[in-house]
């Protein structure tokens, strides 16, 4: 259940007809329901109960939004970020420095001074270069780095590829046989605190299974690593769990999540770390968006042709990824169609063949389970405008983020007089 829901023939968002939202803000435009982030919050929170203090960051990628962090900050909730730009976002909500962890195989030197002058909370750190690297900038600005090593335990999270980040294959953390060697190697480098182990091994998981293959492995590495001397306090289990898209999916609850960690982890005897980014934002946002015109198509299944575009929400150009869509104001009758934008890309696709409700030009739609990976991940191809970001709370709302006018970008765009 989310806060979309149709009252009197008419999709509002919480208490907000979104026809309301469409004529002052225009489309298309990402709208979040406030409530339905706080309850996603509470709900992650509540399914981790049974853990001793568990630190909850949320990953920002999935909704970096000022406001949303804010939300979340309010809740309790800390940040994974990872870039010097996700960092300050999250301070800037008012996230605490000492409940932000920093992830990524990329991190700069700048960015690494930056996060300990900031006071950060955890590194979790992707390779021996790193913490290497690391150990540096922790002396030259005269701080402690607390670290987390990243471990690959290579298990196969049963997700798209492009999300898949737990194979030997990808790109992040050290491989599983090479993890103790490096921790010790590590821990006893100056200006690290080497106290845990970080992992994560994709996102949209809609099996449990993978998660705890990955979690059992991890519960091995710890005994051998206290095996060794060195202290080991913290383990951070990432984020990952998958969410309803359409109906034929079936994610796992967070209750079912939280009961296997309680369950796998009961006698690690540390404090336990998470990342969920969009178990909490997916279904908490919508991408409003009004069809321009319907045209015919091959096979007589007519083109849906809408406002919003690739650019806008790329999740299906990019995995072939699901959104749901449905009218504002359903009239009763359905079509099949082909959904698409406006972009000169045939991957500027978002359904083809899709039952849906039956559009004319003019009609405003809603893609569904938007609030994750959508507005963060959009960009001016085809120079268009950035799309803007509106929050409801009850019957009132905001916009959140201006809609970045393709003049504006322009405007930041120069010719040199040695052109002329
Ligand atoms: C290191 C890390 N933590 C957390 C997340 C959040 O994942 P999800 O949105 O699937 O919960 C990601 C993204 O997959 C990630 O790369
Ligand atoms: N952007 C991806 C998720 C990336 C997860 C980052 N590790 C998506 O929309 O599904």
């Amino acid at each position: 259940m989310d806060h979309f829901e149709l009252k009197n023939g008419v999709l509002h968002a919480e208490d907000v007809p979104l026809p309301k939202i469409a004529e002052a803000v225009e489309t298309p435009v990402y709208v979040y329901s406030r409530a339905t982030f706080v309850r996603h919050a509470r709900v992650f929170k509540d399914a981790l109960s049974k853990l001793d203090n568990p630190h909850i960051a949320f990953a920002i990628k999935a909704n970096p939004n000022l406001a949303v962090l804010r939300i979340l900050a309010r809740e309790g909730y800390g940040a994974d970020v990872v870039s010097a730009g996700e960092l300050d976002r999250a301070l800037a909500a008012g996230m605490k420095a000492e409940d932000i962890v920093f992830s990524g195989v990329g991190k700069t030197m700048q960015e690494m001074a930056h996060a300990l002058e900031q006071g950060i909370g955890q590194f979790n750190v992707e390779s021996e270069e790193e913490g290497i690297e690391l150990s540096t900038v922790a002396k030259r600005v005269g701080k402690t780095a607390h670290i987390a090593l990243r471990i690959n335990p290579d298990v196969d999270a049963g997700t798209h590829a492009k999300i898949s980040t737990g194979k030997a294959e990808n790109k992040f953390g050290v491989a599983f046989d090479k993890a103790k060697g490096i921790y010790v190697r590590l821990a006893a480098l100056p200006g690290l605190n080497v106290r845990g182990i970080a992992l994560h091994i994709g996102s949209q998981l809609t099996s449990l299974a993978p998660l705890e293959a990955a979690f059992v492995k991890v519960g091995t590495l710890i005994a051998d690593i206290r095996s060794s001397g060195a202290a080991l306090t913290h383990v951070d289990l990432g984020g990952g769990l998958g969410v309803t898209y359409s109906g034929d999916d079936n994610p796992p609850s967070p209750a079912d999540y939280g009961d296997m960690v309680a369950r796998v982890t009961r006698d690690w005897g540390v404090r336990l770390m998470f990342e969920p980014g969009r178990v909490i934002a997916g279904n908490a946002g919508i991408l409003v968006t009004q069809v321009i015109r319907v045209k015919p198509g091959g096979g007589n299944v007519p083109f849906v042709v809408v406002d919003a575009a690739m650019n806008d929400l790329a999740r299906p150009a990019m995995y072939d990824a699901y959104h749901e869509f449905v009218a504002v104001e359903p009239n009763g009758q359905r079509m099949t169609a082909h959904i698409v934008g406006p972009v000169c890309e045939t991957g500027d696709t978002f359904a083809m063949h899709r039952e849906t409700d039956e559009f004319v030009a003019g009609d405003l739609a809603i893609f569904r389970t938007a609030g994750a990976y959508g507005a963060t991940m959009a960009s001016t191809y085809n120079s268009r405008g950035l799309v803007p970001e509106v929050l409801v709370d009850g019957d009132r709302f905001a916009v959140v983020a201006e809609r970045i006018k393709p003049a504006t970008i322009l405007a930041a765009e120069h010719v040199p007089d040695w052109l002329d």
